[in-house]
């Protein structure tokens, strides 16, 4: 700090004790002549300080401009955390960052594990398990596909229905059970035995409007393929 003191005029130096050591008061003579010194009021104006010989007294506290530390030079390089260089960007250049980048907890050459790691609980946590029901044999899929391409009536109803929805709650149970997806009324009795999520899933859509939970569960299915042969109609409202 003590670059800053000669800057300063006297009268506003700190007491002797505290400034540069290089020019101390010889006597107590000099140290009163300071003290007293009236301070340099009243300022010149702008017009006299353009044409008076003498420059009025600067309260403006400058850094020195630093100097580049060359190997002939003797002095240190300057502590201060100013860019200095001969780049284009010259002291317009962004200081050294001390912030620590964070590195997501990536592993060198490897994948981030910790976040695999949370992914999966997380996913766990969240999906409900889900297990397919052992089907009593002659019911696979396969079996499903050969009883609907064999003719047999699986509708229950002559030609397509116009079904309100009175009507369609009344087939509420496993022995007559329509289901709507889609607009379209289902006899999904047939289908109950073969049903891979079994049969107390699909009864819970029975007499009502399954779309939503259907496509909840399985938007993947190809439903109008698979019960074609059990189209009962279409829905309609009143
Ligand atoms: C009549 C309409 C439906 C048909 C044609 C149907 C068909 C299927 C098929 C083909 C699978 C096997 C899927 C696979 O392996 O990827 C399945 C599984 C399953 N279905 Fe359905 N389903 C129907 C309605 C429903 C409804 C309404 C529910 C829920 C209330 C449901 C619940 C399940 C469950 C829990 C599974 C079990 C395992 C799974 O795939 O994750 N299904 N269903």
């Amino acid at each position: 700090m003590s670059w800053l003191v000669p800057s300063l005029p006297t009268w506003a130096r700190a007491t002797p004790a505290s400034t540069s050591t290089s020019n101390p008061p010889s006597n107590n003579e000099q140290e009163e002549e300071d003290i007293d010194a009236p301070p340099p009021f009243p300022l010149l104006n702008s017009h006299q300080r353009s044409s008076a010989p003498v420059s009025a007294p600067s309260f403006s506290v400058a850094p020195p401009s630093p100097k580049k530390a060359t190997n002939d030079d003797d002095e240190p390089p300057s502590d201060l955390n100013i860019a200095i260089s001969d780049s284009p960007l010259g002291n317009m250049a962004p200081p050294p960052s001390t912030v620590k980048k964070p590195n997501f907890g990536i592993q060198k050459g490897g994948q981030d594990s910790s976040a695999v790691e949370d992914m999966a609980k997380k996913t766990q946590m969240k999906t409900k398990k889900r297990s397919k029901v052992a089907l009593t044999p002659g019911h696979s899929a396969l079996d499903w596909a050969r009883l609907t391409s064999s003719g047999e009536d699986l509708r229950g109803v002559q030609g397509l229905q116009r079904v309100t929805l009175a009507e369609l709650k009344e087939h509420n149970t496993p022995d007559d059970a329509w289901s709507v997806f889609n607009g379209m009324v289902y006899n999904i009795t047939p289908y109950l035995p073969f049903h891979p999520g079994g049969e107390d899933e699909l009864m819970r859509v029975a007499g009502r409007d399954g779309t939503k939970l259907f496509m909840l569960t399985h938007s993947w299915v190809n439903l109008d393929f698979m019960l074609k042969e059990c189209m009962v109609g279409v829905l309609v409202r009143g």
